[in-house]
């Protein structure tokens, strides 16, 4: 089923509204749709502009454009550590991850720290930490049908993808499909990529493939983890 139908966000969020001094009230503004839809159908989609501000989102896609500019972005891997392979036929976009160490990225992850906790309260997911990285698809680039952990061997919980491109049309390609969790062929959703756009799902259950691109496509996501013991990234 189409979670698109269950994610009226802006339901909780004053229309217009800046983003809050404090992350706390904006995330308890939208919490119980987003906490909703994951447990119901596994996945949503939502528009940040209010979650994060305007403003903030233009500042991370301006950084992500001056990284991707300046090449420091990398050919991004599957899998991790030994298992971690540069397979071109599998996905093509390059990487870079945040250290949080701008001031727009320390914004964006006081959000998230408060998503996090908010996610535990309402969910009980026991998520300790986040990583994030920015992502570049330059035209051509794919990332095929994957999940983005696998059942007792990783520990990414939740996935959030934050697209960060304006004006994007049907014609540039890019979309995210995304998968019924209880029949991978079943296409569920089809999220375009444009600014402020975010979806978020279950990490290990919910299919997922980004389209080939048919121009640059900025997104940065974030993988909310439960680590037993902390792994460095
Ligand atoms: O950029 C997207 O839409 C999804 C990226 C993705 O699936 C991933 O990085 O694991
Ligand atoms: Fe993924």
């Amino acid at each position: 089923m189409d979670a698109q139908v269950v994610t009226p966000l802006h339901a909780g969020l004053p229309e217009g509204e800046p983003r809050s001094q404090n992350s706390t009230d904006v995330v308890d503004g939208c919490i119980d749709s987003i906490a909703s839809a994951l447990s119901e159908y596994g996945w949503l989609t939502l528009d940040a502009g209010e979650l994060l501000g305007h403003a903030l989102l233009r500042e991370l896609a301006h950084e992500v454009r001056i990284l991707d500019k300046t090449d420091n972005l990398k050919k991004a891997g599957v899998g991790r550590g030994s298992d971690h392979l540069k397979d071109r036929s599998v996905r093509r976009d390059k990487i870079a991850w945040l250290q949080g160490e701008t001031v727009p990225q320390q914004a964006l992850f006081s959000v998230l720290e408060e998503l996090q906790r908010s996610l535990n309260r309402r969910l009980f997911l026991g998520l300790n930490r986040f990583e994030a990285h920015y992502a570049t698809f330059h035209s051509g680039d794919f990332y095929r049908k994957h999940l983005d952990s696998f059942r007792g061997r990783a520990s990414r919980v939740v996935s959030l993808v934050l697209y960060l491109n304006d004006d994007w049309n049907a014609g540039d390609g890019g979309a995210l499909q995304v998968f019924n969790r209880d029949n991978d062929n079943e296409v569920c959703g089809v999220v375009t990529p444009e600014m402020g756009r975010m979806v978020v799902f279950l990490s290990e259950e919910v299919p997922h493939e980004v389209l080939p691109a048919n121009r640059t496509r900025y997104s940065l996501a974030c993988w909310f983890r439960q680590d037993e013991v902390p792994l460095p990234l």
